[in-house]
């Protein structure tokens, strides 16, 4: 056999090893980042195998035992039989303990919580988890793929953690990412140096390095929005989708493909390219979107892998919230499409 390829099947990268060798360069490290990410991986593991046990309106989910059966994958039996829980409710709950007892964080914000979880005085460390355990939840019943998004931030120094400590701009987070239940389950992490995608193996029950730095394409030929929504859109966007449409400049027009389901349309974009949309409308002017679970980190994830993140009016990562729910319009995806709405939006300011 090829000797480098024996060594690509049996030198097996685990995130594990990664965010050790990762950290090794910083001599002042003391192993904390890693065993904060081994308990977020953990809680994305026991969602993967949720996910996937839970019974659902088809017959094909293996594990559907459950006597009470709701037919619901949103209302899966929970472990052990215990009673029915939200598929939703249950990741948060799993993440909120993975988190707190990691011993490694302060203060932690979740989509599924209205206010913050301040973390005891005794299991406290020094970073700050936003995350939303289960989003695209509202596709559960019909087996569109979901995820986990979360991004981490250091506490500036010693003091009791308060929301300032989370209401900062996305550039200031040290870490994102997400991990998306589908027809495999695939983490998907940026410690500031790049993207890397890492595939579960469920005989190892290990996150395998299988999409070494991921770069996305620099132009794309995919637009992803909800055009439901396209009566009620501002001028600048419905200008860039009828462009997608109806290139005027010879190019082909763009493909429309829209899942639904952020992790999911933003994990296709991230490996093809293109441009993700969730602009703000006449219903909903500050967008759907939440900007600390949902816009930071996948944000974060688009710069460091080459693309760019924008909300109408300035670069994503920049906004600094005023509330942990806060909503922001978004448009992230290729260098060159983002570019493109950017030009459409100052255009539409110079005028006013
Ligand atoms: O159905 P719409 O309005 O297009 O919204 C889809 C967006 O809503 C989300 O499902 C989040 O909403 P939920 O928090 O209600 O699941 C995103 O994953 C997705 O990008």
């Amino acid at each position: 056999m090829d000797h480098a390829a024996d060594a690509h099947r049996t030198d097996l990268m685990t995130i594990t090893r990664y965010v050790l060798n990762e950290q090794s360069r910083h001599p002042e490290s003391r192993g904390d980042f890693t065993i904060l990410l081994n308990h977020i991986v953990l809680g994305c593991k026991f969602v993967c195998s949720a996910v996937n046990k839970a019974c659902g309106s088809s017959k094909t989910h293996r594990s559907c035992r459950g006597d009470k059966c709701s037919g619901k994958l949103s209302t899966c039996v929970s472990i052990k039989g215990e009673e029915q829980k939200k598929l939703d409710v249950l990741s948060n709950e799993v993440f909120i303990k993975a988190l707190v007892s990691s011993g490694r964080t302060c203060i932690l914000v979740s989509e599924e919580d209205e206010e913050a979880t301040i973390v005891e005085p005794s299991r406290r460390g020094r970073y700050c988890v936003v995350f939303d355990p289960l989003d695209g939840s509202s596709n559960i019943d019909c087996g569109v793929s979901i995820g986990t998004i979360f991004g981490i931030y250091m506490m500036k120094d010693d003091h009791e953690p308060n929301l300032d400590d989370v209401l900062q701009p996305g550039k200031n987070m040290l870490a994102a990412g997400y991990c998306m239940y589908g027809s495999s389950c695939t983490l998907v992490l940026s410690t500031g140096a790049g993207v890397n995608g890492f595939t579960l193996d469920p005989s190892l029950g290990e996150f395998i390095l299988t999409h070494p730095d991921i770069k996305i394409p620099k132009k794309g030929k995919i637009y992803s929005v909800n055009e439901g929504n396209a009566k009620n859109w501002d001028g600048p966007t419905a200008k860039y989708v009828e462009k997608c449409k109806y290139p005027k400049d010879g190019s082909s027009a763009k493909s429309l493909r829209y899942i639904g389901s952020m992790v999911a349309d933003v994990h296709r974009t991230l490996l093809y390219g293109g441009i993700f949309l969730y602009p703000a409308d006449k219903k909903s002017p500050s967008g759907k979107l939440r900007v600390l679970y949902e816009v930071f980190p996948m944000s974060f994830l688009m710069e460091q892998a080459g693309g760019q993140a924008f909300t109408g009016k300035q670069r994503a990562l920049d906004l600094v919230p005023k509330k942990i729910h806060e909503r922001s319009p978004i448009f992230l995806g290729s260098y060159d499409d983002v570019e493109e709405i950017k030009a459409l939006y100052a255009a539409e300011e110079k005028k006013e």
